[in-house]
């Protein structure tokens, strides 16, 4: 799966640009400023209907514009798609999915799986559960169709649940909608359980040969403790959730726990040894997809340099150009990410003031 071309309109700095990616690596080089982060938040933009970087989707808009549009041709199992994401100052979202109004921002999400990795995505290791939640639940929607239903049905049942502790209910109401919440709860879990094995064993071939990485270890917790049922643990709990505000037992508290020798990874490696870790973990989940899904993501990868040493470096792209997809990688300067790409399938481009050029003194296209 590839981008075979993007646009962008009045998107921070870009103004109006055109580009034809390689199907295999970019990199987008130029100096501070220059544009490079807003060309992967350009790409995300439309994958997801937000930015990774602001919640006020706004502050995307070119200043002095009043709308910003990205479009795209997605090549996907042999088939052609035009997508299209517009975003008004007065906040109107238009979706377009060839030639027509999409509804939903999950049909376009569905066909242009993408995952990021920033200097932020640390937050994997650092942040709370949720920034893993979003990591793998992000998998599993893309290789499991029933998983968003299974989320939306659970979404309604937690709220309404939370809504009932506030407000207080009877022991009837409470039943009703603690046995949604349980069954929804239950197909998530399971979903989550089968994914998760899925990844952890990718993930363990990827690193076998790696002297540290085939040290870590992917544990899943639900979000409760399965020596009781969650049904009971509702029942159990509703004096103190009903303080609390929220459901303290649920799939909402599921969590990814990264450990080397039984620690916290985070704990334990240093902040390269993190980046790779990060890079693995990323990577077999792409792999999951593509050989679930069919459909292989595509890489945005802001900075890639940073934080990592040249064998390092050497490493990651070792473990890259195992994947066949299309990979977005930003750098100030070309060199010291270049000699580690592939020849035969690298794109340079250099960005200036919003401005994107084909770099043809570097590696060409193939
Ligand atoms: N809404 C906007 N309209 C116009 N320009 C904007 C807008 N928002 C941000 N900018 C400018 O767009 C430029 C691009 O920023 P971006 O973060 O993409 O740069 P970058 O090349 O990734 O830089 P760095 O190497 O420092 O991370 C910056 O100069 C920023 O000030």
């Amino acid at each position: 799966m590839s981008l075979q071309l993007l646009s962008v309109t009045d998107f921070r700095n870009f103004a109006s640009q055109q580009f034809q990616p390689a199907a295999g690596f970019n990199l987008i080089c130029g100096a501070n400023g220059s544009g490079k982060t807003s060309l992967l938040e350009a790409i995300y933009f439309l994958a997801h209907g937000r930015s990774f970087r602001t919640a006020r989707l706004q502050r995307m808009i070119r200043f002095d514009a009043e709308l910003s549009v990205v479009h795209a041709k997605i090549m996907q199992s042999g088939q052609l798609n035009v997508v299209g994401m517009q975003r008004s100052k007065q906040g109107e979202l238009t979706l377009r999915l060839n030639g027509e109004t999409a509804k939903r921002l999950a049909d376009i999400a569905h066909l242009l799986p993408v995952q990021l990795i920033t200097p932020d995505s640390f937050r994997i290791f650092f942040g709370g559960p949720k920034e893993r939640r979003h990591f793998f639940d992000m998998g599993l929607f893309h290789v499991e169709p029933s998983f968003y239903q299974h989320w939306q049905l659970f979404s309604k049942a937690n709220k309404q649940r939370n809504a009932l502790l506030k407000q207080g209910a009877s022991a009837e109401q409470f039943r009703y909608w603690d046995n949604f919440f349980c069954q929804s709860a239950e197909a998530i879990t399971l979903l989550r359980e089968s994914y998760l094995q899925q990844l952890s064993d990718e993930f363990q071939q990827l690193v076998a040969s790696h002297v540290l990485l085939s040290h870590v270890q992917l544990q899943f917790y639900p979000g409760w403790n399965q020596q009781h049922s969650l049904a009971e643990l509702l029942l159990q709990n509703r004096a103190t959730d009903a303080k609390m505000g929220f459901t303290q037992a649920g799939p909402q508290k599921a969590d990814l726990r990264i450990k080397v020798e039984q620690q916290p990874a985070e704990e334990v490696l240093s902040r390269g040894q993190l980046k790779m870790l990060l890079f693995a973990l990323k990577i077999a989940q792409s792999n999951v997809i593509g050989a679930v899904a069919s459909k292989q993501p595509i890489l945005l990868i802001d900075d890639l340099a940073s934080e990592l040493d040249a064998d390092s470096m050497q490493q990651v792209f070792q473990l890259l150009k195992t994947i066949n997809s299309q990979v977005f990688v930003t750098a100030i300067e070309p060199e010291p990410v270049l000699q580690f790409m592939p020849q035969d399938s690298t794109a340079v481009f250099h960005v200036e003031h919003g401005t994107l050029t084909l770099r043809t003194d570097d590696y060409g296209r193939t």
